[in-house]
């Protein structure tokens, strides 16, 4: 067998343990599979004194990072954030090693960079655990469906804002309580904010759309909004009517139109028909649905998070890094030629559902309609019911669903619809995805 390759972790938190402990545990099978070795060269920490897991040998253990970086082969980034992490793969790149990261945050605001020196350096740059963690999702899109041509990515690629809405529609909670729940749980941080807030999606989605589309997008690219608008009364009429609300990463291209070729990505809930196979997705669990001209639809499934379950795609990456280095060759360097316009969120495309409180008299149906029409907007349909307590006599719910139209037609029917006198109130607008 070749001499062993030495892998350098920096990090030793939820990920960075699992990943030490299972490069050491497993090792005669790692070593098989990759043909030689896989010697763990140590463990880049701030703190030498943090307790950690039974598992890590304090030997292992360093506050020098850039040393470890520098006699490296493979170089595991799971320390997060933007600095240094940044600074050490570049370090790692011009060095010539072979770099593996979890980072989605730093690839959605840095990627070009750390891919052009990937490039320049002629090493291997791989990131599976940066999207929806375990689930092959990244090596699928850049690899497997590279000679076919990306519609659509529809996915559900935070677990802790999918717990929270499935919580919220399965007991009737509102969010504030679901979210401490979730912290109790240890799913949801103690700021929960790059969760419930489209953060973390966001950066997902300008992954995901990049390998998807051959087009640099970046997180700022992204047009994100989170859940914390979403209500339990929101859940509920979703529910009534067949649909589940979900924090979605949309990315799809537009080839027809005023504004083709060019793609759209962006994160919002958005209402999911009960029967699509997005809306099974349960608990913490991820999902990403992709719809690609020749493979048709395709899903990918499983856990996006927890230390475990991230080590198998870190570790995955690591074993294919540690083959080009033991047999040749590379892996795939990024594919940006497309460079197709990152549209803004007024172009986007999808169907409405708008939630109105109205006057209950003769004419106000037709006055509703009459502003769809003139922006228009086309509706798919209608449903009024009876005012909901509290709100008077004389008032009902319209729920008006609408076929396909722009985010700027909406959203210029909305205001219109607002100042109405015959509406009360725009109680909610969703998106419908998936139908
Ligand atoms: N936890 C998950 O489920 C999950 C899933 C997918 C991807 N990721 C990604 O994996 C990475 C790691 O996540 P995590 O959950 O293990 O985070 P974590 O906070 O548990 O671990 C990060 C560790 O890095 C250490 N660290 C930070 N800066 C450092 C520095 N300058 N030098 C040395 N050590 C430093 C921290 O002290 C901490 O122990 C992040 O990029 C995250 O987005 C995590
Ligand atoms: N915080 C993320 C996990 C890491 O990407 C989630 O809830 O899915
Ligand atoms: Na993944």
């Amino acid at each position: 067998m070749p001499d062993s390759l030495r892998v350098a972790l920096l990090g030793c938190g939820v990920v960075g343990t699992q990943v030490a402990r299972i490069l050491t545990t497993d090792a005669d099978d790692l070593a098989a599979r990759v043909g030689a070795p896989l010697q763990l060269a140590g463990i880049a920490v701030r703190n030498l004194e943090a307790e950690r897991d039974a598992s890590i040998d304090p030997a292992w253990l360093t506050t020098d990072a850039e040393a470890l970086v520098d006699g490296a082969d493979v170089v595991v980034e799971l320390m997060g954030g933007i600095e240094p992490a940044r600074t050490l793969i570049l370090r790692a790149l011009a060095k010539g090693a072979a770099v593996v990261t979890a980072n989605k945050a730093l690839l959605a605001q840095h990627g070009p960079t750390l891919f052009e020196a990937a490039d320049a350096a002629g090493a291997d740059l791989y990131f599976e655990a940066a999207v929806a963690g375990a689930i092959p999702i990244v090596r699928p899109v850049r690899e497997s469906l590279a000679g076919d041509r990306v519609r659509r990515v529809l996915g559900i690629v935070n677990g802790t804002t999918n717990y929270v809405l499935d919580r919220m529609a399965t007991e009737g909670l509102d969010l504030d309580q679901v979210v401490k729940e979730a912290q109790a749980l240890g799913y949801a941080e103690a700021d929960p904010t790059a969760d419930v807030e489209g953060y973390d999606a966001a950066a997902k989605a300008a992954i995901l759309a990049s390998l998807a589309f051959h087009t640099r997008v970046s997180l700022d690219d992204v047009d994100r909004e989170g859940i914390t608008g979403i209500s339990a009364e929101d859940v509920d009429w979703a529910r009534r009517q067949g649909y589940v609300i979900k924090l979605l990463a949309v990315a799809e291209r537009y080839d027809d139109g005023p504004d083709a070729p060019g793609v759209q990505v962006r994160v919002h809930p958005a209402l999911v028909p009960e029967a699509h196979p997005l809306a099974g997705v349960r608990g913490a669990f991820n999902a990403v649905f992709v719809e690609a001209e020749a493979a048709g639809e395709l899903m990918f499934y499983g856990r996006g998070a927890g230390g475990v379950p991230t080590a198998s795609a870190v570790l995955g990456d690591v074993v294919s890094v540690a083959r080009h280095r033991v047999l040749g060759g590379k892996g795939p360097v990024e594919s940006s030629y497309a460079a197709l316009p990152v549209l803004p969120a007024t172009a986007a495309r999808t169907r409405f559902q708008l939630r109105l409180e109205v006057v209950d008299r003769p004419g106000v149906l037709a006055q509703v309609a009459a502003v769809l029409a003139g922006q228009d907007v086309s509706i798919e349909a209608v449903q009024q019911t009876p005012a909901p307590d509290g709100i008077g006599a004389e008032a009902a719910t319209l729920v008006i669903t609408t076929h396909v139209t722009t985010e700027l037609a909406l959203r210029v029917t909305a205001e219109a619809l607002g100042s109405l006198d015959v509406v009360r109130r725009v109680v909610s607008v969703l998106r419908v995805e998936g139908a």
